[in-house]
């Protein structure tokens, strides 16, 4: 793979992947001094953006994240910004030490700082496996409290790196978390990640790691061919069950996310069907129908009897398929034919999933999702303020924040049809499955506060425009 491919930067690292990414890096050459050169001195530069001539107070600690500190200390003071260290413990790895060596300016105690413009976190970063002492705990709040914005360097001091787990209560609020070498998943996971501020990722070299997870990215779609056909261009069967009127969401997402052709199969035509979505009452012609690329079945199925059989015939038919909502409390793994499927859970489903699928339910959320797709052989969404997606053959994406007003009702039904839409057009259940997400965020965004699931619906149109090549 090339080096400086946009996969090497969207890929996220343990913090066993990142040592190890780091020793490859060393033993290819590279030194560890370096490298912490390669990281300080690129988040200095962002420190200096921020602060433009501001003045500056570096707090670092005893690691190598403490060693970061002392170069962006030293750029800083280079570039004639006001810049003061403190030392929260001596450098205790050589190449802190080293780093510590190189700095020309001032070392004060933290009791001695006065409101200043720009806070920088150095005092833990990857390393850190248990809770701040309480010394430490005071000095890091108590600066952080002085300063006008705060950055964070690789990992804020007090969360564990691989799950984003905040091992103290209370900790800062970020302006800024700046990521040395790779993402880690703390950068994705709450509650971390909801306080980081905005994130941005220092490349230092660090190459291709086999199995990381990625972060979600815009994805690239094709308009339609030139010669393209309705049919052809995906053909999404919607099936809907006691209350037909929650498809309708699902089919006003789904018809502006690139399927050609939209039909709704239910016993009763709700009311305010667009005239864009074609209603048939014969469910099973509809299932039946060759030229249906893909089905979405779960938004207003119910959980009777009868909509668990309804849910086992559309299984059955071995398309390309979206369970969403209540087929997801209804779903056993006899049901499941091997077609490629994409589960939509929320927290409350993926238990109910789990239960059905024997599985225990714990740990992570990206651990849970990895284990359920590999039970189910289906791409898994896990949604959530940490919305991840996990694939059958260990793949695993990770999601940048969304909007937290998606957090309103209705907007899982047009996930789930902007997914189903683009398992129509494309067929993969994992790409479709990040292309909605993605699609989903971004209308989100574009959309600003406040937003029904309505309005949510008929923004995707408008993301769908940033996606096209
Ligand atoms: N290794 C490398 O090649 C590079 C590392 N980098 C930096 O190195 C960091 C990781 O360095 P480290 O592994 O040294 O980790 P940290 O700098 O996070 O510090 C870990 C050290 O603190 C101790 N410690 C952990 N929790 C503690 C607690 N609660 N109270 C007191 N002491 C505690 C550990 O025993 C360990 O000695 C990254 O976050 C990044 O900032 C970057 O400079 C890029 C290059
Ligand atoms: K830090």
């Amino acid at each position: 793979m090339p080096r400086s491919s946009d996969a090497v930067l969207s890929q996220v690292l343990t913090v066993a992947q990142m040592r190890a990414a780091e020793e490859d890096l060393i033993a290819a050459g590279t030194s560890v001094d370096a490298l912490m050169q390669a990281a300080g001195r690129g988040a200095g530069e962002w420190v200096r953006r921020i602060a433009g001539g501001g003045s500056v107070t570096v707090l670092c600690g005893p690691g190598n994240n403490g060693g970061d500190g002392w170069v962006i200390a030293e750029y800083l003071r280079e570039h004639g910004n006001s810049v003061q260290v403190v030392q929260a413990r001596e450098p205790a790895t050589e190449a802190a030490r080293n780093a510590k060596a190189l700095y020309g300016g001032a070392v004060v105690s933290a009791d001695s700082v006065t409101t200043r413009d720009v806070f920088v976190d150095c005092l833990f970063g990857s390393g850190l496996t248990r809770a701040l002492p309480d010394d430490l705990y005071d000095m890091l709040c108590g600066l952080a409290g002085r300063h006008r914005h705060r950055i964070a360097i690789d990992v804020p001091s007090g969360i564990d790196s691989d799950s984003g787990v905040a091992l103290n209560a209370d900790l800062p609020h970020w302006t800024l978390t700046v990521a040395l070498g790779a993402w880690k998943h703390a950068h994705f996971a709450m509650p971390a990640c909801a306080a980081m501020g905005a994130t941005r990722l220092v490349d230092i070299g660090v190459t291709a790691v086999p199995g990381a997870a990625r972060v979600l990215h815009r994805p690239r779609i094709p308009a339609p061919a030139a010669d393209a056909h309705k049919y052809r261009r995906g053909m999404l069967g919607l099936v809907a069950g006691e209350m037909p009127g929650a498809g309708l969401l699902s089919a006003t997402a789904a018809l502006r996310a690139g399927a050609g052709y939209l039909k709704m199969a239910a016993k009763l035509a709700p009311a305010g069907v667009p005239p864009e979505l074609v209603v048939t009452t014969d469910v099973d012609a509809m299932l039946a129908d060759a030229r249906v690329s893909a089905l979405l079945v779960g938004p207003g199925l119910g959980r009777s009897d009868e909509a668990a059989r309804l849910l086992a015939r559309t299984l059955h038919a071995g398309r390309p398929t979206v369970i969403d909502a209540d087929a997801l409390v209804l779903l056993r793994p006899a049901m499941l034919t091997g077609a490629p499927c994409v589960l939509t859970p929320h927290e409350g489903e993926t238990a109910a999933l789990e239960r059905a699928f024997g599985l225990s339910g714990q740990g992570l959320r990206r651990e849970r999702a990895g284990a359920l797709a590999e039970a189910t052989r289906a791409v898994v969404v896990l949604k959530g303020p940490d919305t991840v997606i996990a694939g059958p053959g260990g793949e695993m994406v990770v999601s940048p924040r969304a909007s937290s007003w998606l957090s309103v009702a209705g907007t899982g039904d047009v996930l789930a049809g902007t997914i189903a839409s683009r398992l129509a057009t494309n067929g993969q259940a994992l790409r479709a499955a990040e292309e909605g997400l993605w699609l989903h965020g971004e209308a989100a965004r574009l959309c600003g506060p406040a937003f029904t699931a309505g309005e949510l619906a008929h923004a995707v149109q408008a993301a769908l425009k940033e996606c096209l090549e």
